[in-house]
């Protein structure tokens, strides 16, 4: 069977619409025509909803519902639960992990699974109101895990890429396609993973497929009709600003990665998106591509109108640790001055000028850093590296990065970020590869060390002083939820979901999922009551990561909790 046979499969699983009578009472189709750009760049002001990505387009995964605080956060417990386990056509062999942000649109939920599977839920109960398949082709190649990290809603329609690098526009009421586009070339490794962004009528989406040598690009296209508006590439070909710091001679540009794997933020004053992009290609083989490698690695700002690139700042030069640039740029003000805080896989934090990149301050926010230092005024002097064909170097942090993808928090309550941070070692020896094509181009062996990792989950100020940590034997690996109840929540592999007062870090209450955490918990109301919602699901890459938890149960739930409703009294039965 070949990849071709599956092409329309997509349509015989595309009928999943329940009839809207389910036990329990008629769902109503979600009607979300009316979630606007304007609503959507408003969105602090409907906390009952989490409109896009992050909450809001800031990146903060900050709330300011707060109906669930430090006082009774020890009473929540499980409102509903949604098993997304369905099987699929490459489930069950691959490495899926529930990685999905939850939306919530006026009640309704939207969420993703693995396998090109999309859900709406009734948000007070769970009831699946509608659920759409895409056919992922069997042999599609996978970079790093059969994962997909959520939807995009907007103008009545739900948009979500899947693993053979398409963008695909539903009906956000009757989960029916409505355009479907490719935006990578499966053939030669690339694939989708992020949950999309729409800004003004455009939605946003990137390219995955850093390990088998593709060059990075973000795309966008227009919400109603699907029709390609720009493609930026962050890797820039010859004679483009930025190529002299790649090899002139050959093609180490055209494969050099730099992929946008992760889901950017957006200020609608500077027009600018602020997107991460991933580590250059191959990953631990500096020789073959001598130069910084402009943009892997790096922060960019991005005019949302035309894709064109108007600063960018590298993170990591000419990166030989797999020290992908991927995670969020928090945007925060300080001083009347407009900033971004980046925590990188290489252990610092970052703080820019957002209006042009400018260095505010670089601290490091992990203990153990060994690969190099960063100084203050923005040096990088690399110290470890594995630069000699088969010989091991052990360096701190290891490929997993000090933080991984999943998201830290801002509360501008506190005016402190909080960040799942993971203190782990690797050892790599560098082996060269052949570029082939479709083949995955990595060039290490690696070996995570198991003995010494552990994980904290810490909280900075704007100046990276660290306020408050709580030590986990566990490196902490699931993005963090920040609330104006004064609460932080975050999950822990081992499947605790933790209550954290956000002034102190103490634990307020914890609640064992079932699986380990991986995803990004948020925050919504419905009818006058908080609920927050979690997706769990150990697996896919995180477990390469964390050889000690080789073996544990792959979940594949949303819990959803809430404060008790009020009980009826012995009078009213
Ligand atoms: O360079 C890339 O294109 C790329 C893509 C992805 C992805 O799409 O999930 C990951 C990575 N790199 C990566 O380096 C990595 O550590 C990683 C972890 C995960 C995950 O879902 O847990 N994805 C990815």
């Amino acid at each position: 069977m070949t990849t071709s046979d599956y092409v329309d499969a997509g349509e015989a699983v595309d009928q999943g619409r329940l009839s809207g009578k389910v036990a329990g009472g008629e769902i109503a189709p979600p009607v979300t025509e009316n979630l606007t750009y304007e609503r959507i760049l408003d969105a602090r002001s409907e906390p009952e909803n989490w409109l896009t990505y992050y909450g809001t387009y800031d990146g903060q995964r900050y709330s300011t519902l707060d109906q669930i605080n430090t006082e009774n956060v020890s009473r929540i417990g499980p409102a509903w639960i949604f098993q997304a386990g369905v099987s699929g056509i490459i489930a069950g062999t691959s490495t899926y992990s529930f990685e999905a942000t939850p939306i919530v649109v006026d009640g309704v939920m939207f969420l993703s699974g693995w396998d090109g599977w999309v859900w709406a839920l009734d948000g007070r109960t769970g009831k699946e109101i509608w659920r759409y398949k895409h056919a992922v082709p069997f042999d599609v190649s996978l970079c790093c895990g059969n994962v997909n990290r959520g939807v995009a809603v907007a103008s009545g329609k739900v948009f979500f890429v899947t693993a053979n690098a398409h963008v695909i526009a539903l009906d956000a009421g009757t989960g029916k396609r409505v355009w479907d586009k490719t935006y990578g070339d499966v053939r030669a490794g690339e694939s989708g993973t992020l949950a999309p962004i729409v800004v003004k009528n455009l939605v946003i989406v990137g390219s995955s497929g850093g390990e088998f040598g593709v060059r990075g690009h973000l795309d966008a296209f227009d919400v109603e009709t699907g029709e390609h508006q720009w493609r930026s590439y962050m890797v820039p070909k010859p004679g483009e600003p930025g190529s002299e710091s790649w090899p002139a001679d050959g093609e180490a540009w055209a494969r050099g990665g730099g992929n946008c794997w992760l889901t950017g933020t957006f200020d609608p004053e500077t027009n600018l998106l602020y997107w991460g992009t991933g580590n250059p290609a191959p990953d631990f083989d500096g020789g073959v591509r001598e130069g910084d490698n402009l943009y892997t690695d790096s922060i960019v700002a991005i005019d949302v109108d035309s894709g064109q690139i108007r600063w960018h700042y590298q993170c990591t030069p000419h990166d030989v640790w797999d020290y992908d640039s991927m995670s969020e740029c928090i945007l925060f003000e300080r001083d009347g001055r407009k900033l971004l805080a980046h925590f990188d896989k290489n252990g610092y934090m970052f703080v820019l000028d957002r209006t042009n990149g400018e260095r505010v301050s670089i601290t490091p926010f992990v203990d153990r850093i060994t690969w190099g230092a960063i100084s203050r005024d923005g040096q990088v002097v690399p110290k470890i590296y594995p630069e000699e064909e088969g010989v091991e170097v052990h360096f701190y942090p290891g490929p997993a990065g000090a933080k991984e993808w999943t998201h830290a928090a801002y509360s501008p309550k506190t005016g402190w970020f909080y960040v799942p941070i993971q203190d782990v070692g690797a050892t790599a020896a560098r082996r060269r590869r052949e570029f082939r094509e479709g083949i995955p181009y990595w060039s290490a062996g690696v070996a995570v060390d198991i003995e010494e990792a552990v994980g904290y989950l810490s909280a900075f100020d704007a100046d990276g002083n660290e306020k408050w940590r709580w030590r986990n034997e566990l490196p902490m690996c699931a993005s963090v939820l920040a609330t104006a109840g004064d609460l932080v929540f975050a999950g822990e592999p081992s499947g605790e979901f933790n209550a954290y007062d956000a002034r102190t870090g103490d634990l307020l209450w914890q609640f064992q999922c079932g699986s380990g955490h991986h995803s990004s918990p948020v925050t919504y109301a419905i009818d006058g009551r908080q609920y927050i919602a979690v997706p769990v699901g150990w697996g896919g890459w995180a477990e390469g990561f964390l050889p000690g938890m080789l073996g544990a149960g792959h979940g594949s739930a949303l819990i959803v909790f809430a404060l008790p409703e009020q009980t009826p009294s012995r009078g009213d039965h």
